[in-house]
């Protein structure tokens, strides 16, 4: 059975390959703007849940036509604070804003989750769930925000922050699941895929 990920970030993918899985990669290039604007009103969690839905509808014909016998995993991680819902900046300047709201503060990051199984290329089992993890940031100088945005790291990751990288000066610590800050929570990914039938261990390379 592949295990098919419908996404294009390589943090996602490095996750599930240090955790034993070599994924096959189709991304799903969704418009998640159009599919944020369709949702009347959404919680977070139905907000980052609806968009890995819809990465995973995206592909799964396209999936069905390579390995008829798969499991497609989509994801999406947003920053909830203050209320509002934080994707990736961007650019330097929505970067350093996003800085100014989050030094010294704890701010959600939720990651949902979308699983789809195919047999024989036709869907037989769906399962989906979201995990939110406290993120406690530390309060960088600004030069050290500036020196952060510089390196181009936090404009394309959700939140402005990385856990893994250069983001993890700024991070005193989490209450949560770690994986799910990065991209893709390994444990609700394997409660997922048991809903659907599937041992993840079945899936180790
Ligand atoms: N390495 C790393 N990446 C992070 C971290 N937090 C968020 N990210 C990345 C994971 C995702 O690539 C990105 C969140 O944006 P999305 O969920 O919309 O996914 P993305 O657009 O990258 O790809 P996709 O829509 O799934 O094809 O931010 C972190 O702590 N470490």
């Amino acid at each position: 059975m592949r295990f098919v990920l419908a996404s294009q970030s390589p943090a996602r993918l490095g996750v599930l390959r240090a955790a034993g899985i070599e994924p096959s990669v189709v991304v799903s290039g969704v418009d998640e703007d159009a599919v944020a604007a369709a949702l009347p009103e959404p919680t977070p969690t139905e907000l980052v849940t609806a968009l890995a839905v819809a990465k995973v509808e995206a592909v799964l014909d396209t999936v069905a036509g390579i390995h008829a016998d798969a499991v497609v995993v989509g994801c999406d991680s947003m920053l909830s604070l203050d209320g509002e819902m934080l994707g990736k900046p961007g650019t330097p300047e929505v970067a350093r804003k996003r800085w100014a709201q989050l030094a010294g503060r704890t701010g959600d990051l939720l990651t949902g989750h979308a699983v789809v199984r195919l047999h024989s290329g036709e869907p037989v089992g769906r399962a989906t769930g979201s995990h939110t993890t406290h993120v406690r940031f530390a309060d960088p100088s600004p030069e050290e925000i500036d020196a952060y945005i510089a390196t181009g790291e936090p404009l394309n990751v959700a939140g402005a922050f990385t856990l893994d990288g250069r983001g993890g000066w700024f991070v005193e610590g989490i209450d949560g699941d770690p994986s799910s800050v990065i991209g893709i929570s390994l444990p609700l990914t394997r409660r997922l895929l048991a809903e659907v039938g599937v041992s993840v261990t079945d899936l180790w390379s």
